[in-house]
């Protein structure tokens, strides 16, 4: 019987074959459906396997937010984490020195952030090489993947990462497609376009959905450039992954410093050399940038906030957030909160549980028992 993973090569074969064309781009469209569908079989536990198939390591999320290090071997992750992290995970010159995941803390504007030194992976991960698998499944667990890449190896090193985690239906520093899909019980397929699409048409999305035995829905594309391959990552939704990336280019000190120039002028990327000391604070900066995470400060009535000590939320939090993670019944007697800061338009502003808070803010949350406000 032929197995999943020769049937995605057989696939990714026939893909590699088949001209692009307009001939073509439904049978293309099809095989874009399939392999997705393979993929996401490889990740499923088989039977009497012990651990599902995508299970990562044993090691519990704590902090503010967690950072996987993914990369090849020997490019320094295990010497980043012993740098910005009172860990010490073992770095030696020869590949795959770690063989698990090994957690650190990074203290940062008083939020702690996990961050996740993983085994370095081979091309072929995503198809079960190596730890691949497990170090994917970590990584998809994070809030931000930091990619760290040797400056002084070919380039395609970056490319080539980023196939093997899109392989598993991660996608990195992208947003989930702008696609309604609703799979109903009867009623047939009704397919609309917000505007007229510039890739898609009916007849792909009826064939795509037809492949994956899904006859009844409803579809609104809102996307005028939405792709097929967006299509299928709404089809496959629950397989999907949608995580920042920082891509980080170690050991500089072994480049010219043109190529330095370039390699610092790309998107979402830091250089550093760990080696040298160079450049490794502002990784750590861009990171904290990355995970867009909010410092707010309590205060109680008559008394100045404790600058020492802040809370830690998501970016895009509201009050509602706020005082769900001082205390999980706080809002029940809550009456309103005034807010200083960034997000007040005139302080203090007082503010219901809707209002968004930004970096820094000052609040104070004032309940029905009287004088409640908070720590
Ligand atoms: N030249 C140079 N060497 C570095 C730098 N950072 C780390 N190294 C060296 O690179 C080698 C590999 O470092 P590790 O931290 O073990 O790499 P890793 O990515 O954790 O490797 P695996 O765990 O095997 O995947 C070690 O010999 C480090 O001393 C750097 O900035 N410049
Ligand atoms: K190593
Ligand atoms: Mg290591």
């Amino acid at each position: 019987m032929v197995n999943i993973t020769e049937k995605i090569a057989e696939i990714e074969s026939e893909m590699k074959r088949t001209q692009k064309n307009k001939a073509t781009e439904y049978h293309l469209g099809l095989l874009k459906g399939k392999l997705a569908r393979y993929r996401a079989q490889l990740l499923e536990p088989g039977p009497g396997a012990g651990a599902p198939g995508g299970a990562g390591f044993d090691v519990s999320k704590s902090g503010d937010a967690r950072i996987a290090l993914v990369g090849f071997p020997s490019v320094g992750k295990s010497t980043f984490l012993s740098k910005v992290t009172k860990t010490k995970s073992i770095v030696a010159a020869y590949s795959f020195t770690t063989l698990t995941a090994i957690p650190g803390v990074l203290e940062y504007g008083g939020a702690e952030i996990q961050v996740l030194d993983l085994p370095g992976i081979i091309e072929g991960a995503a198809e079960g090489k190596g730890r691949g698998r497990q170090v994917i499944s970590a990584a998809k667990t994070s809030d931000l993947i930091v990619m760290i890449l040797d400056a002084g190896k070919r380039a395609e090193q970056r490319a080539l990462l980023e196939a093997e985690l899109e392989a598993v239906g991660i996608r990195l520093n992208q947003e989930p497609p702008n696609i309604y899909l609703k799979v109903k019980k009867a009623g047939g397929m009704k397919i609309t376009f917000s505007a007229p699409p510039k890739t898609l048409d009916e007849r792909m999305l009826y064939n795509i959905l037809r492949d994956y035995r899904i006859l009844n829905c409803e579809v609104l594309v809102r996307d005028e450039n939405a792709t097929i391959d967006q299509f299928i990552d709404v089809i496959m939704k629950d397989h999907r992954t949608y995580i920042k990336c920082l891509y980080v280019y170690n050991k500089i000190d072994s480049v010219s410093l043109d190529f330095l120039d370039r390699l610092a002028h790309e998107p979402n990327t830091a250089v550093m050399s760990c080696e040298l000391d160079l450049g490794v604070m502002d990784v750590v900066d861009k990171c904290w940038e990355e995970l867009r995470l909010i410092r707010v400060y309590t205060k109680r009535k008559g008394i100045d906030p404790n600058f020492g000590e802040a809370l830690i939320v998501r970016g895009g939090s509201s009050i509602e957030d706020v005082c769900d993670s001082i205390h999980r019944t706080l809002k029940e007697s809550f009456k309103y909160a005034l807010v200083w800061g960034a997000s007040a338009r005139h302080v203090p502003q007082r503010v219901g549980l809707a209002h968004v808070v930004a970096d820094e803010d000052v609040v104070s949350i004032v309940g029905t028992k009287s004088g409640l406000s908070v720590k």
